[in-house]
């Protein structure tokens, strides 16, 4: 990096200890390029586990830093424009975005460090107030008008006390580029109805009649950045895209977009490219954009989209540095304050030493190498029953699958571990004196089973919650879909070939390959929505607990009222089962089982 006489030491070197496989071919450079990041849920240490495909996602936010920092350099050498941008859900994933009481992520003044031109506002910025006003009050000043609520509002205080409603960042940024073109920007999120009280989600077709709207449309930029945190298929993003082509018909659009974890592109039109860069750091979107000769062209733009992975391999690929010659000050700064950072919240502590790999979809539920089979059979009864006055009543306890957000790999299982795995402070509850026989058919009918026997009422119900489901923010299906279109493929032949290391396999709507690097696809096994312990041995009147997660309180009230008639079942007939939260039960699970 050039800059002497300071320690270029991390901690973290020590992984991976695996040889990465590199890219396969240089990046397409444009006029405008474009480094993309979304949903990293606080994965700013990396992936740290050995067992593939872990290593490829292992650069850290340093290692980021220092590739875009190179990047702006070789840009400005070319003489084009750069610009980094994120599309929201910097929370929930991992002990740096919630090892901490919620309200200010400490590991966020990292991420305002790199030079972000815009980022977006996601639903998991809204599950909790006091990470809103965070946002709101810290972060968004630090990106100088550039974070972008576009329909996302939080209700504060004004200066004589009374409640308004103001956006959490800005409405939208204009901006010119280090080249002097002009920027529209917007940051868009769907149709989230799961926020918390005093945050607001403006629905986006309400959003396009908007007059702020159409005034910050009406003039033309060079180019429209629409970033925000909305799937690029199967969403509202036509919406927006169509209220801005009323206005101007050929001016450029770029979408950057978020929210299923997937790698993903698609084209809108001709003269358009939307592109969606994964989850968890998992994938660096890259995008670039040849303009026009003359302005006022119709003719279709030369596009290119790029899925990395961020690894050190593929950064000094790309940057043609050596690792000798890759970290600056910046990057190595924020990998060493990262790591204070985990050392202050103890995210290395131990709770035990799990005997073997856990795994979502890699396996079957439920079976012995099941990560939810695990959390609902063994995990959730045994740390329930800790400090419970009613462990001796027979029980179902149910959550929801996507309540898992990661593998356990064998090996010591940390307090970091145990928040990657399970993040979210949810509480658990129950209704007493439910017959077993009652009890039994929740956690089928939640999960649809045996739909074709059911009567249509109930089938329109559960469409209706489906469609409630997704604006509630459940969208694990469609990560999990992709996944299983990749291995579906040719999952089995990638994999016995054994000269490709496990990772992402795409298949996008946009010309060409996306991935940078050739990877076989993981196993994929199909999970269900919710998961429960296991029945207890009791005659079907026996009077039993049902138990589960609060987050799912809504569908597993209207699923009990429509298995039995005998009462109807509300909010007042559910009381708190324990003292602790859904982001705690592995870690008590591992103290008992795992020492
Ligand atoms: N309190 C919460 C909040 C969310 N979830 C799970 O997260 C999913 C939404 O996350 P995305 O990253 O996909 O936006 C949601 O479907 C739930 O599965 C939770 O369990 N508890």
């Amino acid at each position: 990096c050039g800059d002497e006489g300071h320690d270029h030491s991390h901690e973290k070197r020590a992984f991976p200890p695996t040889t990465l496989t590199p890219p396969t071919r240089a990046l397409d450079w444009g006029d405008i390029n474009i480094i993309h990041t979304t949903d990293s849920h606080g994965w700013l240490l990396g992936h740290q586990k050995t067992s593939f495909p872990e290593p490829n996602y292992s650069g850290d936010l340093g290692d980021f830093a220092s590739f875009v920092s190179h990047m702006k350099q070789i840009a400005a050498e070319k003489d084009v424009d750069l610009l980094l941008v994120d599309s929201g859900d910097l929370h929930d994933g991992t002990g740096l975005s919630d090892g901490f009481p919620p309200g200010g992520v400490d590991a966020h003044e990292f991420l305002a460090k790199l030079p972000y031109d815009v980022m977006a506002i996601g639903n998991h910025e809204l599950y909790i107030y006091a990470n809103t006003l965070d946002m709101h009050q810290n972060f968004a000043p630090q990106l100088k008008g550039r974070y972008l609520s576009s329909n996302v509002n939080i209700t504060v205080a004004d200066k004589h006390g009374k409640p308004q409603s103001v956006p959490v960042g800005s409405r939208f940024a204009k901006f010119r580029t280090r080249k002097g073109r002009k920027v529209t920007s917007l940051g868009v999120l769907f149709d989230f109805t799961g926020n918390d009280k005093n945050t607001t989600v403006q629905k986006v077709a309400d959003m396009v009649k908007e007059k702020w709207f159409l005034e910050a449309i009406k003039e033309e930029p060079d180019f429209f950045l629409l970033a925000g945190h909305m799937p690029v298929q199967r969403d509202d993003w036509p919406l927006v895209f169509k209220a801005v082509r009323k206005v101007h018909p050929t001016t450029p659009i770029i979408i950057l977009g978020g929210h299923t974890h997937i790698r993903d592109c698609v084209q809108l039109d001709g003269r358009s490219m939307s592109l969606e860069s994964g989850r968890y750091m998992e994938t660096v979107g890259w995008m670039s954009m040849k303009l026009d000769e003359r302005r006022g062209s119709k003719k279709n733009i030369t596009f290119s989209r790029r899925y990395l992975d961020p690894n050190r391999v593929t950064y000094e690929f790309h940057t043609r540095t050596r690792n000798s010659t890759f970290d600056t000050f910046l990057g190595g700064s924020i990998t060493r304050g990262l790591l204070q950072l985990a050392k202050r919240f103890d995210l290395n502590f131990k709770f035990g030493t799990a005997p073997q790999d856990y795994t979502i979809d890699r396996v079957p539920y439920p079976s012995n190498n099941s990560l939810l089979s695990l959390f609902a059979a063994e995990a959730m009864p045994t740390a329930l029953s800790i400090n419970n006055t009613r462990a001796n009543i027979p029980n179902i306890m149910i959550t929801n699958s996507g309540s898992q957000r990661f593998d356990v790999y064998s090996g010591p299982f940390t307090k970091n571990d145990q928040l990657t795995a399970s993040p979210f402070a949810d509480a658990f509850l129950y209704i007493p004196n439910i017959p077993a026989k009652t009890a039994k058919q929740v956690l089928p009918a939640l999960n649809n089973a045996g739909a074709e026997n059911r009567k249509r009422s109930v089938e329109e119900a559960l469409k209706k919650r489906e469609r409630e489901a997704y604006e509630l923010g459940y969208v694990d299906m469609v990560y999990r879909k992709w996944l299983e279109e990749m291995d579906r493929r040719d999952g089995v032949e990638r994999r016995a070939a054994r000269n490709l290391t496990l990772g992402y396999v795409t298949k996008d709507s946009c010309p060409g390959v996306g991935d940078d690097t050739l990877h076989a696809p993981l196993p994929f096994f199909d999970i269900p929505d919710f998961i429960g312990s296991n029945t207890p041995n009791v005659t079907d009147d026996t009077p039993i607990d049902l138990v589960f997660v609060d987050f799912i309180q809504d569908q597993l009230l209207e699923i009990l009222n429509g298995v039995q008639t005998a009462k109807n079942f509300t909010t007042k007939d559910v009381q708190s089962y324990s003292p602790f939260l859904a982001s705690a039960v592995l870690g008590l699970f591992a103290q008992k089982a795992w020492n």
